[in-house]
Formats: C-alpha cells, sequence, structure tokens
C-alpha cells in the first residue's frame, strides 16, 4: 500500500494525506463512582494497566485510564474515568462525570458497611443527572481478599443489586488472581453496549499508511465473547 516518496519507476502516485484512510474506533465512557477508599483508582489500575498499584492518593477530580479491547472483531476503546470519592475533590466535576456516560460501575468496600449503605446516595447522584435507563450499571463489591474483615453479605448485596437491576461482581483489585474477575466488569459493560448499535461512533482516529481498514479484524477463535 505505501508509496515511495518522490514516485517514479512506473508506481501510482503515494495516496493525498487529506485522503488517508480513517479507522473508526468506538470510545465507551465508564464512569466508576462510589464512596472514598473503596478502591475505585486500583480497581480502574487493574484493568487498564493488569495490576495493583503500590500506593495511591485521594483521587482529585478525576484520572482517565483506558483500555483498547476487540470485542468481536472490532476493536473498542474503554475510556474509564477514575472519579473522586471526596466531596471536596468532585464537587467541581461532578457535572462532567455524567456528561455523555455510556456505563455506571458502582462501587463499594466489603469491609465497610457504611461504602455499602451510601450506594443509595451515589445512586441518587446518578439519577439526578439524568442519566438515561439504557446506560448500563453494575455494582462491585471490592477487597474480597480480606476474608475476616466482611461486613456486606453476598445476600444483601445481591438483594440491593437485583433491587436495582444491576449485576453484582465480588472481587478484589489487590489479588492477582481475582483480575480475570475485574476485567470481566469492564468487558461485560462493553459487550453491552457494543450491543446497542444505535451508539454513535465518537471517535475517528486516523491511521495513515494501513491501507483501508474499516473492515474490521476478526478473532479466528471467536474469542473476546462476553463475560457474563
Ligand atoms: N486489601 C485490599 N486493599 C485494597 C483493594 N483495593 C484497594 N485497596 C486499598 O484501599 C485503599 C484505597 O484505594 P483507592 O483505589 O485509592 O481508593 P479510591 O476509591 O480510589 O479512593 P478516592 O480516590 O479517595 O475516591 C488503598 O490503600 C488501596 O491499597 C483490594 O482489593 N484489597
Ligand atoms: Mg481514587
Amino acid at each position: 500500500m505505501a508509496a515511495a516518496a518522490g514516485g517514479g519507476g512506473g508506481r501510482p502516485p503515494g495516496p493525498d494525506s487529506s485522503l488517508e484512510p480513517y479507522v473508526q474506533t468506538r470510545i465507551f465512557k465508564i464512569i466508576v463512582i462510589g464512596d472514598s477508599n473503596v478502591g475505585k483508582t486500583c480497581l480502574t489500575f487493574r484493568f487498564c494497566g493488569g495490576t495493583f498499584p503500590d500506593k495511591t492518593e485521594a483521587t482529585i477530580g478525576v484520572d482517565f485510564r483506558e483500555k483498547t479491547v476487540e470485542i468481536e472483531g472490532e476493536r473498542i476503546k474503554v475510556q474509564v474515568w477514575d472519579t473522586a470519592g471526596q466531596e471536596r475533590f468532585r464537587k467541581s466535576m461532578v457535572e462532567h462525570y455524567y456528561r455523555n456516560v455510556h456505563a455506571v460501575v458502582f462501587v463499594y468496600d466489603v469491609t465497610k458497611m457504611t461504602s455499602f449503605t451510601n450506594l443509595k446516595m451515589w445512586i441518587e447522584e446518578c439519577n439526578g443527572h439524568a442519566v438515561p435507563p439504557l446506560v448500563p450499571k453494575v455494582l462491585v463489591g471490592n477487597k474480597c481478599d480480606l476474608k475476616d474483615l466482611i461486613q456486606v453479605p453476598s445476600s444483601m448485596a445481591l438483594k440491593f443489586a437485583d433491587a436495582h437491576n444491576m449485576l453484582l461482581f465480588e472481587t478484589s483489585a489487590k489479588d492477582p488472581k481475582e483480575s480475570q474477575n475485574v476485567e470481566s466488569i469492564f468487558m461485560c459493560l462493553a459487550c453491552r453496549l457494543k450491543a446497542q448499535k444505535s451508539l454513535l461512533y465518537r471517535d475517528v482516529e486516523r491511521r495513515p499508511g494501513r491501507g483501508h481498514r474499516l473492515e474490521l479484524t476478526r478473532d479466528a477463535n471467536g474469542k473476546n465473547a462476553c463475560p457474563c
């Protein structure tokens, strides 16, 4: 596809750069919401970077993390908004969190009951920002590695999740054995969003010199099927 600069040799001229092919990559904006210290930063780190951070500080405003995934042959950019749990670090940003959001992850800490009871407030905040009912939402109980300290029984969390029409994931950002489960949270949402065909292509990526790529690469093994 690439043509030598300067032409000659009977070859066709290289493509005009303004006509370079585009690849359209959908971006799914997923926000992670919940009390301070429940592990939002660690969960997003685990999903996007594959590791558990040695040390975290309270998030101020928002941190963005991204991961490109492939689902049924389509490359999708999952843009994770790691929000601040502390009121003073989030109040000027709240509008931005919810604007054009595609999916919401509500997080609580299984070792801290107040982080679970506060979910009601987080859901109210979300509803108060006119997030459409079609926007998928999931519930995540984090820090399951701290088995002896668990305060929120699974049965209670499941009941709450059912009542709010959400899937429940109980996991640990810290335990490497749970990394697949953490991945499933975001992949499940991405799969659901992909199935909502009405979502617009929100991002157009220019990929010079790669030929026409509007036809999408296919996973020969049919991997990346929806985990939920
Ligand atoms: N044992 C255990 N500790 C965790 C886990 N996830 C996070 N932590 C710890 O919990 C503390 C808070 O984690 P963060 O990810 O910074 O919490 P956050 O929800 O982002 O907090 P804010 O940014 O203030 O909203 C840190 O000390 C983490 O190391 C987990 O799965 N297990
Ligand atoms: Mg944080």
